[in-house]
């Protein structure tokens, strides 16, 4: 699956990596609404008609439909196509046709008339020889599928109104089988919350590449979950991606599999990276034991772990495979940078909030070391986050992991209630650093505006300990070369694969012995 790179040491100029091939390929990108959109303009450009767009796509719909029922005739109530003012109607016109060519008990409902829509819309509006019904929200009792045709990629503003009425009378037919066309309406498709009132759909068939609303939650269970959101492809070609410059991507294996670190057979401790993680005081001893050890089975070659000699003997007699090093003062644990081997620095997990911490921080990154923050580390930059920022071009040389209660406390500029994969680039783009945005979706943001949204996690992932397994996987990789961004997305992929491995009821020290099996 993963590595094709013949490289030990993967290449490491972080900014120029973009595109990456994941940017590229339609089972990884995701476009925002108005990148599909140029995407139908700029196939309609390279002589797909938009006409057959819509065909293509509305007949797609009725094909999920027919494989969702062994025959129509089995159907108790009738398949319930509800047509929005837009394009996404106009897909539900030609699914109505296609259905009833097949048999369907079908009963559409449009909102308005059909002298006002206009374009493809109102064309294929004109082939339905069905009847046209005016929708109500009764329209919908007693349906065995209802096709959601209301909006899709143009919905601008809150949904309200008879549109917010036929949505809440959809969502309460819980005996329907609901399909939404391209986006559960109501579904901001860039940002996965819901604009006012949005159907919840158990099926979502989208075309050409998901939409970030589509992963992102809670539109990712809106749309009825991962396994439930099928794309169709409608014949817009895939060169399409490269003109449009998409930069938000799933968080999966293609996206940054060509950076992954192989270890070639030559291979040992010394160039596979040395992290250095700093080590805390009580009561929080543990959380830098599982960094660290997250590290070491990530495939770093050398692992240190410096504490305060009050936690010195607690640590070294807990910690076989990691080298425990103790420090009486801030000048003590800067001393230990300069050994040329070290190449990642982890501070965060038990370190401690306060000024003693800011000032190894900063003591790291006027080194120009690598570095990952998390936890305290972060909350010792509450109020003075600028002080992080990097103005570096070349190498990214910082990773912040905050969950949303120190994303909120670090970056109140950036309010998570605008979308969190807009408050994680415009936080990356501030410091000039990776920031990986924690929680059942996790964000992994890049300064130049890449983005990947991770989709994997269980929600068993998250328990007291686990980020401190993370923050150690991303350094590990780090170690070892991969650049920061790609790393980052990589630690948090295998993070949630382990947790899966892992199953239910795991706790975070389950997750160690299980990175090395996961890991490619
Ligand atoms: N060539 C194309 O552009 C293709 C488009 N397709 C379909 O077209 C859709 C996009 O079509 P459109 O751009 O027409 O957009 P939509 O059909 O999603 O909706 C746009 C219409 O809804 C109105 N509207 C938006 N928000 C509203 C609100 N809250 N309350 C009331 N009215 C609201 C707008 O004024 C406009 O009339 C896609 O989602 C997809 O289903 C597919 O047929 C594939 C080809
Ligand atoms: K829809």
């Amino acid at each position: 699956m993963v590595g094709t790179n013949t490289q030990t040491i993967a290449k490491s100029n972080d900014w120029t990596v973009y595109p990456s091939p994941g940017f590229y390929n339609s089972d990884c990108v995701l476009l925002r609404p108005e990148e599909s959109i140029k995407a139908d303009a700029l196939a309609v450009e390279a002589g797909i008609s938009s006409v057959q767009l819509m065909e293509t796509a509305g007949k797609s719909v009725a094909t999920v439909v027919a494989q969702a029922v062994s025959a129509p005739s089995d159907l108790a109530g009738p398949v319930c196509v509800l047509c929005g003012p837009g394009n996404n109607g106009g897909d539900g016109f030609v699914a109505a046709r296609y259905l009833e060519d097949w048999g369907f008990p079908v009963k559409l409902y449009l909102v308005g008339k059909v002298s006002d829509l206009s374009g493809d819309a109102h064309y294929m509006a004109e082939r339905f020889e069905g009847t046209v019904n005016q929708a109500t929200p009764d329209c919908v009792k007693g349906a065995s599928i209802i096709l959601d045709a209301l909006f899709g990629a143009g919905l601008s503003r809150p949904v309200s109104g008879i549109y917010a009425d036929l949505i809440e009378a959809v969502n309460h037919e819980e005996d329907a089988l609901t399909i939404a066309i391209d986006l559960p309406s109501g579904l901001d498709g860039a940002t996965g919350q819901a604009l006012g009132s949005c159907v919840k759909a158990d099926v979502t068939v989208t075309f050409f590449t998901r939409k970030p609303g589509h992963v992102l939650l809670p539109g990712r269970f809106l749309s009825g979950g991962s396994d439930h959101i099928h794309v169709m492809d409608i014949g817009i070609p895939t060169k399409t991606l490269t003109d449009i410059q998409a930069k938000t991507g799933e968080n999966i294996p293609l996206a940054w599999q060509h950076l992954y670190p192989i270890t070639s057979p030559f291979a040992h401790k010394y160039n596979k990276g040395h992290v250095l993680v700093l080590g805390g005081r009580e009561p929080t001893l543990g959380a830098s034991r599982l960094t660290s050890m997250a590290a070491l089975r990530s495939g770093a070659g050398l692992v240190s772990l410096a504490c305060p000699s009050e936690s010195y003997s607690v640590q070294a007699t807990a910690l076989t495979d990691i080298m425990v090093r103790r420090f009486d003062s801030n000048f003590g644990f800067l001393g230990f940078l300069d050994d040329p081997r070290l190449n990642v620095v982890t501070i965060g997990p038990g370190a401690g909030v306060g000024e003693k911490t800011n000032e190894l921080v900063l003591g790291v990154l006027k080194r120009d070391i690598p570095c990952v923050l998390d936890a305290d580390g972060l909350l010792s930059f509450v109020g003075r986050s600028k002080k992080l920022k990097r103005k570096s071009k070349g190498d990214l040389k910082l990773v912040l992991t905050p969950h949303e209660g120190e994303f909120t406390r670090l970056f109140p500029e950036y309010p998570l209630s605008e979308g969190r994969l807009m408050a994680a680039r415009s936080a990356a783009a501030d410091m000039g650093a990776v920031v990986v945005l924690k929680g059942a979706d996790t964000i992994i943001a890049h300064p130049d505006g890449r983005a990947y949204i991770n989709s994997n996690a269980p929600t068993w992932l998250s328990v007291a300990g686990t980020g401190d397994v993370l923050a150690g996987m991303i350094a590990g990789l780090m170690a070892q070369g991969m650049p920061a961004f790609e790393a980052s997305s990589a630690a948090v992929y295998f993070h949630s694969e382990s947790a899966m491995t892992a199953g239910k009821g795991m706790i975070a020290s389950d997750l160690l012995p299980i990175i090395a099996r996961v890991l490619p």
